[in-house]
């Protein structure tokens, strides 16, 4: 056992780097530092559901953020809709209305209004790990091992180990892989209008049913969201057009309702309505970026996590959740380590357990997203194909054994430490 605790710096305080962070501050062989960007540590008001697979990382990560969740979580709220994630329907043509598929898992569908989320995660990690206005500039790698931060206001941190969760523009994963193009998130051709409603308004306009349970309303070229947030006092909407070739400017602005009228105007009544909900000036387009797949999740003693590692496209609500389960292997992987140069076998072993699957998900979420604008060329417009592949590709994703993982990360971080092979 080293006699010093080996310095652990996350950079980044979004969904991935908190949890990450209050696991690691499980184990007293590590000590904790969070680097964030911003002048405190936020998100937007909009929700974000929370699959099984994430309630679950989240209990393994620890009790208290497991009771953040349970919190906070907001459910469908008629009995008939109780255990199912989304009904996905028709939102134009001739079938306009019908019900395609309603995939059911153990809690239905949970989501949770994010900056509420964040400030449970915030109240678990002390504030003096906590650094502000921190915006990480560039890694230079000491001799010895060490590695010295740099950040944009000219102060330096140093630490045994980093784990980069800076999110989709991560400068972590710009280091680890350089000049490979896989560096840069690329443009998906989808522009996510989000707003939320109070939900009177949501219940006057679409009646009950609609407003406080989830729905997902599918049509050529784009889909519609909505579930209701924040223990049902707001709706959420989500409306989705996978129809731009391009994106200049900021990732986020404010969106031009007319445009979006327009966009959205050969829809049916039901989504109409739901369009306009979004004429305010609240309402923000989001372009939507994913992650090209990278050759490695770490190099040495620097790793990244969450959306620097695989952001995906929103379709499956798995993005936040695949942060989380990272941030469980990892600290799990980590809490083993003894000493500074067992670090390097911790982030192989993790990487060598995260990297497929998420790779996998950031794949399925574009196919979702195909589906759902009825593009996927095996699927177009055929409900019964569409149906049959939605079940099967959420059972994927909500049932992984997330423990599982940890624990086949402990056995390669394990071998890697005796100088056995993994391959
Ligand atoms: C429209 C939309 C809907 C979505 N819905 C869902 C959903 O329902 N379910 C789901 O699971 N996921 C969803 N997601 C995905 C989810 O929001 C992300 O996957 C998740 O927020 C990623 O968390 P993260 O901690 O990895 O990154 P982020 O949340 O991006 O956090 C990164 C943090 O790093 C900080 N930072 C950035 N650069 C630096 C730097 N250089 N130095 C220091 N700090 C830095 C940032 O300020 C930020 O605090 C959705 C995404 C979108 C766009």
């Amino acid at each position: 056992m080293s006699s010093r605790p080996i310095d652990v710096a996350v950079v980044g305080g979004g969904m991935g780097g908190l949890c990450a962070a209050i696991g690691l501050l499980k184990h007293p062989n590590l000590r904790v530092q969070i680097y964030e960007a911003a002048h405190q540590f936020s998100e937007i008001g909009a929700g974000v559901a929370v699959g099984p697979n994430a309630q679950r990382a989240l209990k393994l990560i620890g009790d208290s953020t497991e009771a953040a969740y349970l919190r906070l979580a907001t459910h469908n709220k008629w009995e008939k809709h109780a255990n199912t994630f989304f009904e996905y329907r028709m939102g134009m043509g001739e079938k306009e209305g019908e019900l395609i598929v309603a995939p059911k898992n153990e809690t239905g569908q949970a989501t949770v209004h994010r900056a509420k989320f964040l400030e449970e995660f915030i109240k678990l990690v002390p504030k003096e790990v906590c650094h502000f206005g921190k915006r990480l500039d560039r890694i230079e790698e000491l001799e010895g091992g060490r590695i010295r931060l740099h950040f944009h206001d000219a102060s330096t941190a140093e630490a045994d180990c980093v784990i980069g969760a800076d999110g989709i523009h991560s400068v972590v994963r710009k280091h680890l892989l350089g000049d490979d193009p896989a560096a840069n998130a690329v443009f998906t051709g989808s522009v996510a209008y989000r707003g939320l409603v109070p939900m009177e308004n949501a219940v006057a306009e679409i009646g009950e049913e609609f407003a406080t349970n989830s729905f997902i309303w599918c049509g050529d070229g784009a889909s519609v969201t909505t579930y209701p947030v924040d223990e049902g006092k707001t709706f959420n909407i989500v409306a989705i057009n996978s129809s731009y070739e391009k994106w200049e400017g900021p990732s986020v602005v404010k969106a031009d309702y007319s445009k979006i009228a327009h966009e959205f105007g050969g829809w049916g009544e039901h989504v109409t309505k739901i369009i306009k909900l979004l004429d305010t000036d609240e309402t923000a387009a989001w372009s939507m970026w994913d992650m090209p797949p990278a050759s490695t999740y770490c190099a040495r003693t620097i790793a990244m996590i969450g959306d620097a590692a695989h952001a995906c496209l929103p379709f499956q609500g798995q993005g936040a959740g695949q942060s989380i389960e990272d941030a469980f292997v990892i600290e799990s992987v980590l809490g083993l380590v003894e000493k500074p140069e067992e670090l390097a076998y911790a982030f192989r072993a993790y990487d060598r357990i995260r990297r497929r699957r998420t790779q996998e998900v950031v794949k399925t979420s574009r196919e979702m997203g195909e589906i759902l604008a009825l593009r996927l060329p095996a699927i177009k417009n055929n409900l019964d194909a569409f149906k049959e592949n939605v079940q099967w590709r959420m059972d994927w994703m909500w049932h992984r054994d997330v423990d599982g993982e940890r624990r086949e990360a402990e056995i390669v971080f394990n071998r890697l430490r005796k100088g056995q092979s993994i391959d």
